[in-house]
């Protein structure tokens, strides 16, 4: 499904109605983070003990992060009815209840707790908790509207998921782990904004405060490159801490010049296409320094 569909899209079947309040292409890229931060928790590859403990640490996060999801759309209800990107959400058109999407957010995050402290280990558990209610209640209900640093604030619940796979994995919650989360806490606000730009109209039709609602659109662009800047340098930490070697470190300069080289471009002359081509660029960039980072773990580690 794609941002463009409308309430007048076709309905769909119900299991991808599900499916659909599950936000499952954000999800993946969550979950892939978390399984990123669980891999690279163990020195080399994992024995069969870390090996169990990843899978169900990944079904267990995939599980809770999607009930989070869920709970968003429940919560969004009327607001997703009135912004053209998230109209066609089953919840928005009526075709699932409150009632029923609140169930399926409940047994999809009883399970993922449930696996994750009965498999894991009860601090992955707590912690995930801690993530759901921190972007399903302190994120959805109290700061989306309430100021436009609520994508800032709330960004920490979803920069979590490299400090749950590490504690999955080891018990613990390490500064390496904590690196990993602050890169991804300052990639969402370019992420997040780079969309809410071309996505304004919806936004301030649905009373929601997003930056460029209230600062106007050259204040965003301007903390878009900002952000982008001190994202870079935050990118270098892994390497200057001796969690990766100079694959990572080549990885993350090409791909923070070249999320630089977008903000500049926007924040010099702005357009939608821009806006869009900017925003498609954040993931590739998060999807694949994370890839680098395991890359060079595996391929590298004698380098350290
Ligand atoms: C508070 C933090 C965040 C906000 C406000 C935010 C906001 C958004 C929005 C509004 C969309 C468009 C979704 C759609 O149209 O269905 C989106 C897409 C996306 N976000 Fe984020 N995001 C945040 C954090 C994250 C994080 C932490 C990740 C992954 C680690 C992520 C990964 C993605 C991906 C992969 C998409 C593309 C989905 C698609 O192609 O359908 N986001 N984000
Ligand atoms: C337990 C765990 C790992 C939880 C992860 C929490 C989570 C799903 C974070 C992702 C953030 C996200 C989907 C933002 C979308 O913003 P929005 O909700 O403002 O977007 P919308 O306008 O599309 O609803």
């Amino acid at each position: 499904m794609n941002a463009t569909s409308s309430a007048a899209a076709p309905s769909l079947s119900p299991w991808r109605q599900y499916l659909a309040l599950t936000k499952p292409r954000v999800v993946q890229l969550i979950v892939f983070c978390a399984a990123i931060g669980m891999l690279l928790a163990v020195p080399g590859l994992p024995d069969l003990e870390q090996a169990r403990l990843a899978l169900w640490g990944t079904v267990g996060i995939w599980l809770v992060a999607s009930a989070a999801a869920a709970f968003n759309c429940l919560i969004e209800q009327h607001i997703d009815a009135r912004m053209k990107r998230t109209a066609w959400r089953p919840t928005a058109r009526g075709e699932l209840s409150r009632k029923q999407a609140l169930v399926f957010s409940a047994v999809l995050g009883g399970a993922g707790m449930l696996v994750l402290h009965e498999w894991v280990n009860p601090l992955t558990a707590w912690l995930t908790f801690g993530t759901f209610v921190g972007y399903a209640v302190i994120y959805t209900v109290v700061l989306k509207p309430l100021t436009p640093q609520n994508i800032v604030i709330g960004g920490a619940s979803g920069a979590m998921p490299p400090v749950l796979g590490w504690a999955a994995l080891t018990g613990e919650v390490g500064p390496e782990s904590a690196i990993l989360c602050l890169i991804i806490f300052l990639w969402t606000p370019p992420h997040f904004w780079a969309l809410a730009l071309y996505r304004v109209e919806d936004y301030a039709r649905a009373g929601l405060p997003m930056l460029p609602v209230t600062h106007g659109n050259e204040f965003t662009r301007l903390q878009i490159l900002l952000y982008t800047f001190v994202l870079l340098a935050a990118t270098l930490l892994p390497f200057v801490q001796g969690m990766s070697s100079w694959l990572y470190l080549a990885s993350a300069l090409v791909l923070g010049a070249r999320f630089i080289q977008y903000a500049f471009r926007l924040w010099r002359a702005y357009s939608e296409a821009l806006a869009r081509e900017t925003f498609r660029f954040s993931i590739w960039h998060l999807s694949l320094l994370f890839a680098a980072l395991l890359v060079d773990h595996y391929l590298l580690p004698w380098q350290r």
